[in-house]
């Protein structure tokens, strides 16, 4: 599959923060998305993900509007600050659910104690609640991943673990990446392609 991002412009009201931008990730791909703080990378990631509208140009996934495939999006994000992405009121249980049917294979590799799911999102840490978010992205059918500084809260070794999961777990589902991080070297180590949204 590919998914791509043809000639978008976007702005937060008067101010343009991506101004023709083009994207073309493959199934398979590990793209590596680096730039200054504040150029753009999440921005693109929430347009390439669907959670917003580009006000000008078009983010397809071969060849068609995210909008068209029914059920759960094929392109899903995995957020910088996991607190953000979960509903504070429902337990991690219940968000899981939502997703999927539940995965036991997803939890151990993640080291995802059972106990967790009854607990609120408020009652895990950032590096938990990250691993339960990630777990979560790929409890659906997903085709492409967007890895947002998914792993800046891990510890060195947590990280590693983390990030050897996805690269075979991606590689096994044939699922693309595109991952975001201030980290030039871990970019080059984990991607296939290195993107710079500088211009
Ligand atoms: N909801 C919003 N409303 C207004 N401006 C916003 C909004 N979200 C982001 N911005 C602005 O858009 C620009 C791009 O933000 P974005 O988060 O996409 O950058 P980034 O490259 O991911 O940054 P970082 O590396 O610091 O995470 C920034 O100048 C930011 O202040």
């Amino acid at each position: 599959m590919i998914l791509q991002a043809s000639q978008i412009d976007f702005g937060y009201r008067h101010k343009t923060v991506l101004d023709d931008v083009n994207l073309t990730v493959k199934s398979g791909e590990r793209v590596g998305l680096f730039a200054p703080s504040g150029r753009g990378k999440t921005t693109l990631c929430k347009l390439l993900a669907g959670y917003m509208q580009p006000k000008r140009g078009t983010v397809t996934l071969d060849g068609k509007l995210l909008s068209d495939y029914p059920g759960a999006c094929p392109v899903q994000m995995i957020w910088q600050h996991p607190e953000l992405a979960l509903d504070p009121r429902i337990r991690l249980r219940q968000s899981l659910t939502e997703a999927g049917p539940i995965d036991q294979r997803l939890l151990d590799a993640l080291h995802i104690q059972p106990a967790w799911l009854d607990r609120f999102p408020r009652e895990l840490s950032g590096g938990e609640l990250q691993r339960f978010c990630i777990a979560r992205a790929l409890a659906v059918p997903v085709k492409f991943l967007l890895c947002d500084e998914i792993s800046a809260m891990l510890d060195l070794v947590t990280q590693a673990q983390l990030w050897q999961f996805l690269l075979e777990e991606a590689q096994a589902r044939d699922i693309g990446l595109v991952i975001v991080s201030h980290n030039s070297a871990l970019l080059d180590h984990l991607c296939t392609r290195i993107v710079s949204l500088e211009g």
